[in-house]
């Protein structure tokens, strides 16, 4: 029976919920045409759609030729927005399980006399990932309030050009004949703590560059990584030529235009956090941007979901299951297999393996799988020197 409303006193006044054979099950009302009609008032209007409707009634100033609802159309299709029910339910159909974030009310109710715990529902995470996720949305809501995208379009008028992150990769891919390295600027990590206590990303950056890395992928969240976008700044006006991926949790089209503005010329895009019209949205805000998307996968399901969006130049695949942080590399093999890696080297898609890499013999291995890049951290940022490490990783050095 869904929906069940019990006639409590209004302090306890309890979200609607339902039983159901697994025992309480918090139903939530389905929403409307659009998902940023809130039916819940955990139901924040979708940043998809803030961020769209932001954009598109801000183009319509700049070009008053062009209505908010054509720019908005011209984006995606408007009527998949329409037809979109819940976000939730969108990515329950994509096989996303990370919730954005907590559903309402605290875990136990009072509904008279009794109370009911919501167990494994509401407000705890299932896992790292799904916290990581959920701190970020609250932390990007409140850092939106002091930096509006207004003025982020406005800094972004001094911000410095972009670099080409997808071309460096294949030239460098072409030069050496071996994958082209990411090389990570990482301080910790929540599956292996604190990796370096003595860490300078400037230093760190210049001597992955020094020592032949293609690009640098620098962590910016701060909770869980230890990372920051004063690092990724600092990085880039310290002159480091490297084109730079910012590595962040990015849920919110703001997050986009922050890194943009701190001196990044790629992101990262999550599957296993993003339905596909996020990724397809933010896809073409990086493409107005100028900056490259690095979309990660983790399974088959991500891969296929992903190789259904249009204008994906660059696939990551994780060999970090990062709900378990369980690490294979044989991941990037068995996603790399049958059609999918036809269909993959037919368009021209870069794949990067990423996670999980040490030694010469797992080079080779990924790479006989198909990747042309590799992102790399731990096994480098451990190191005395993490640049010199960087020949240790290939079996040679791969300085120019
Ligand atoms: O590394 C983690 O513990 C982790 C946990 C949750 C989300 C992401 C996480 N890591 C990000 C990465 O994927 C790695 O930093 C990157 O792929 C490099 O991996 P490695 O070479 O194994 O450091």
């Amino acid at each position: 029976m869904e929906g069940i409303v019990f006639g409590t006193p209004p302090r306890f006044r309890v979200p609607i919920v339902s039983f159901s054979a697994a025992g309480f099950k918090r139903s939530l009302p389905s929403l409307g045409r659009a998902p940023w009609i809130a039916t819940d008032r955990q139901r924040k209007p979708s940043p998809l759609y803030c961020a769209m409707a932001e954009e598109a009634s801000e183009t319509k100033e700049a070009c008053c030729s062009t209505t908010a609802e054509e720019k908005l159309a011209n984006y995606v299709d408007v009527s998949e927005l329409q037809n979109e029910n819940a976000v939730e339910d969108v990515a329950e159909k994509q096989g996303i399980k990370i919730r954005r974030r907590p559903a309402t009310g605290p875990p136990s109710h009072h509904v008279g006399p009794f109370e009911f715990r919501l167990e494994n529902e509401g407000n705890t995470p299932r896992n790292i990932l799904e916290k990581i996720i959920w701190d970020k949305d609250v932390a990007i809501s409140q850092l939106k309030e002091r930096r509006p995208l207004t003025m982020l379009k406005k800094a972004l008028e001094n911000a410095p050009p972009v670099r080409d992150f997808v071309g460096t990769l294949r030239s460098s891919y072409k030069s050496t004949c071996l994958p082209a390295l990411i090389a990570e600027v990482k301080k910790a990590s929540p599956s292996r703590g604190v990796l370096r206590e003595n860490f300078d990303p400037v230093e760190i950056a210049s001597s992955y560059e020094k020592n032949g890395a293609a690009c640098i992928s620098v962590l910016t969240d701060e909770k869980y990584f230890q990372g920051s976008f004063e690092n990724l700044e600092a990085i880039r006006r310290a002159g480091v030529q490297c084109p730079l991926l910012c590595k962040e949790f990015i849920i919110d089209a703001w997050q986009i235009y922050y890194a943009r503005s701190k001196g990044a010329d790629a992101v990262l895009l999550i599957a296993a956090v993003l339905p596909d019209l996020d990724i397809k949205y933010f896809t073409k805000i990086c493409n107005l941007l100028g900056l490259a998307t690095l979309v990660e996968v983790h399974n088959e399901r991500e891969m296929d979901r992903v190789l259904g969006i249009e204008g994906i130049q660059l696939i990551g695949i994780n060999n970090r299951n990062l709900e378990t942080f369980k690490v294979d590399i044989s991941n990037t093999k068995k996603l790399l297999e049958g059609e999918r890696g036809e269909l993959i080297r037919q368009r021209d898609i870069i794949v990067v393996g990423e996670s999980g890499l040490f030694t010469p013999e797992d080079i080779s291995y990924v790479q006989d799988a198909g990747v042309r890049a590799v992102l790399v951290g731990e096994s480098l940022i451990k190191q005395d020197d993490p640049g010199k490490a960087i020949s240790g990783l290939f079996g040679k050095s791969i300085s120019a």
